[in-house]
């Protein structure tokens, strides 16, 4: 098991009482495998794994465990649970223009990424990056790699993040809503890609998402959340197509009314 969370409750503390944000979460993912949260806005998925990786700060208090590799998560200090991120576990977040330092070059925020995390010297980290970027299907390494962020679309830098994040090598890569600040054409190819990577280098990922349909394509396991609870979890056949909680029902039929719309609409355009 490499991610075992164990009744995890969080608070957020307020001047008179703790308003409660998760309830008794619990849930592991093996090795090799892509667990999918799925939810809709404000049902707890963005908490729930800033919970996990002790990012939240002390205005929230945190009971439960949060066993990764053996080791709880929860009763680490800032700085071994700094060491982690990055090394051991790696977040893609939503809107890929945070991630990265407006005031670089991303040449220069791949180097201070690989310097901090391995031994390679510059000329080594070059090669790299270029590497990783063709791996991400990006055709002009060298001439992105002098770009800035705010000179390249947000598909292509959540492409250069997504492949960053792959070769720091990482036990454990959390994606949240990895597509939600790109275009649709670029949405469908970063979950190819991703998809692909899953299935190539054999990761364990975590995937966070309102979007049935991007799970029914990358998760092999699925838990469904509402209300800062798990209100349902199954294999993604199982959830797909024998949901037994009302949420998750709700979450299959909606999906399945976008279907047959698309497929009216492209009918109708054929
Ligand atoms: N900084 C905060 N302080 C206090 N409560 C918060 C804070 N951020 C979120 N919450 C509360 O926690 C609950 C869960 O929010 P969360 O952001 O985890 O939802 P989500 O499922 O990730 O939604 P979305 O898909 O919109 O990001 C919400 O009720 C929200 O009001």
């Amino acid at each position: 098991m490499i991610l075992e969370v164990k009744n995890l409750n969080l608070f957020f503390k307020e001047k008179n009482k703790d308003v409660q944000i998760l309830k008794d979460i619990s849930f592991n993912i093996r090795k090799n495998q892509c667990l999918g949260i799925l939810g809709e806005s404000g049902s707890g998925k963005s908490m729930l794994w800033k919970s996990i990786m002790g990012l939240l700060d002390d205005n929230f208090k945190i009971e439960g465990e949060v066993n990764f590799q053996g080791i709880n998560l929860l009763n680490m200090n800032k700085e071994e649970k700094r060491l982690i991120r990055g090394d051991k576990i790696t977040v893609i977040v939503q809107n890929p223009m945070t991630a990265f330092d407006p005031l670089f070059t991303i040449e220069n925020q791949m180097i201070e990424t690989f310097q901090t995390h391995t031994n390679k010297n510059k000329n080594e980290i070059k090669k790299l990056a270029i590497n990783i970027l063709e791996k991400m299907n990006i055709s002009n390494p060298l001439e992105v790699l002098e770009k800035y962020p705010h000179e390249l679309s947000g598909g292509m830098l959540q492409r250069i993040m997504i492949g960053l994040s792959m070769a720091l090598n990482p036990s454990l890569i959390i994606a949240d809503e990895p597509t939600t600040a790109i275009d649709s054409l670029n949405q469908i190819e970063i979950i190819k890609e991703l998809k692909e990577l899953h299935e190539k280098l054999k990761l364990t990922m975590v995937f966070i998402t309102h979007d049935l349909h991007i799970l029914s394509q990358v998760a092999d396991k699925i838990i469904v959340m509402k209300d800062g609870m798990i209100v349902e979890e199954g294999l993604k056949e199982e959830i797909l197509n024998n949901p037994q909680n009302k949420q998750s029902k709700f979450l299959v039929e909606t999906r399945m009314k976008l279907f047959k719309k698309f497929e009216e609409c492209t009918k109708e355009v054929l």
